[in-house]
């Protein structure tokens, strides 16, 4: 039998405005295994958010159900953790502090914060930074923080919102590196949203492929292609052009 890890069974959220209900997913079912890298791309407003805020127990489903290890998710947890576009990090703390703050909200004393923060802040390349202030780093470098922090809590999965959607190219590039590398090092499981095809090529052991909403997964594709990942080979090309034409149709 199947590893039941994450599970979305049969999950439908609809959400009331002010036109009406508004059906966003219907009948989603996906499962999500231990260590997976998994990425979710398709047409804006078709519900990938939504599936995040679910997974992270911000939101509830209106039918259907998701488990994590069989236990039912109903609501946010220190086994998962968030990463969204902005780092959203505490300006009056410097590096070491913002780091170390799920720790501090759960009493974990200061010796055992600074012990636990120190590695994580080279896992993330911020060596040196330690005493810095958010306003005194570079987008890039308090994205690396945002990451530090969600390892901090030492979660079973992070979810990642459109995390690097804000970088210009070469630190997004440099960042996919990083985490890529701090995946395979930490082994935590990752659901990462994207724009980008390449993005989601370049990170993901699978790319779920989301039709527009309410129409549920297109596909569900098993990235088969060695580490690092070069952009520029045939197979790489061959999956980006049927995801596109996926995401077109
Ligand atoms: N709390 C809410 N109340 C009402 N409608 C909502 C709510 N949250 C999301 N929606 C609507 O649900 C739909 C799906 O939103 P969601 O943010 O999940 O899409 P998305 O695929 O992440 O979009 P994008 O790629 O543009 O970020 C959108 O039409 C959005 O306006």
């Amino acid at each position: 039998m199947a590893y039941r890890y994450l599970n979305i069974e049969n999950v439908g959220k609809r959400y009331q405005t002010p036109n009406g209900a508004l059906d966003v997913l219907e009948s989603l079912d996906l499962r999500i295994e231990n260590h997976e890298f998994v990425c979710i791309v398709g047409p804006s407003g078709c519900g990938k958010t939504t599936i995040l805020n679910l997974i992270a127990g911000f939101e509830s489903p209106t039918s259907g159900r998701l488990t994590l290890l069989d236990e039912p998710i109903e609501g946010p947890g220190s086994d998962r953790a968030v990463v969204f576009q902005e780092a959203s990090l505490m300006p009056w703390m410097n590096v070491q502090s913002n780091i170390g703050l799920p720790l501090k909200v759960k009493h974990v004393s200061k010796e055992e914060r600074a012990a636990k923060v120190e590695p994580l802040i080279d896992t993330v390349g911020l060596k040196g930074f330690e005493r810095h202030f958010p306003w005194q780093l570079s987008g890039g470098m308090q994205q690396r923080v945002g990451i530090a922090r969600a390892l901090a809590m030492d979660p079973q999965i992070i979810l990642m919102d459109e995390p690097f959607g804000a970088l210009d190219a070469q630190t997004r590039e440099s960042m996919q590196e990083s985490l890529v590398d701090i995946w395979s090092k930490s082994k935590k499981t990752v659901v990462f949203i994207t724009h980008s095809i390449d993005e989601a090529l370049v990170l993901g052991d699978r790319v779920i492929v989301m039709g527009s909403r309410g129409t549920g997964v297109k596909d569900d594709i098993h990235v088969d292609l060695d580490r690092p990942r070069d952009s520029t080979t045939v197979p790489f090309n061959e999956l980006k052009k049927h995801i596109r034409e996926l995401l077109v149709n």
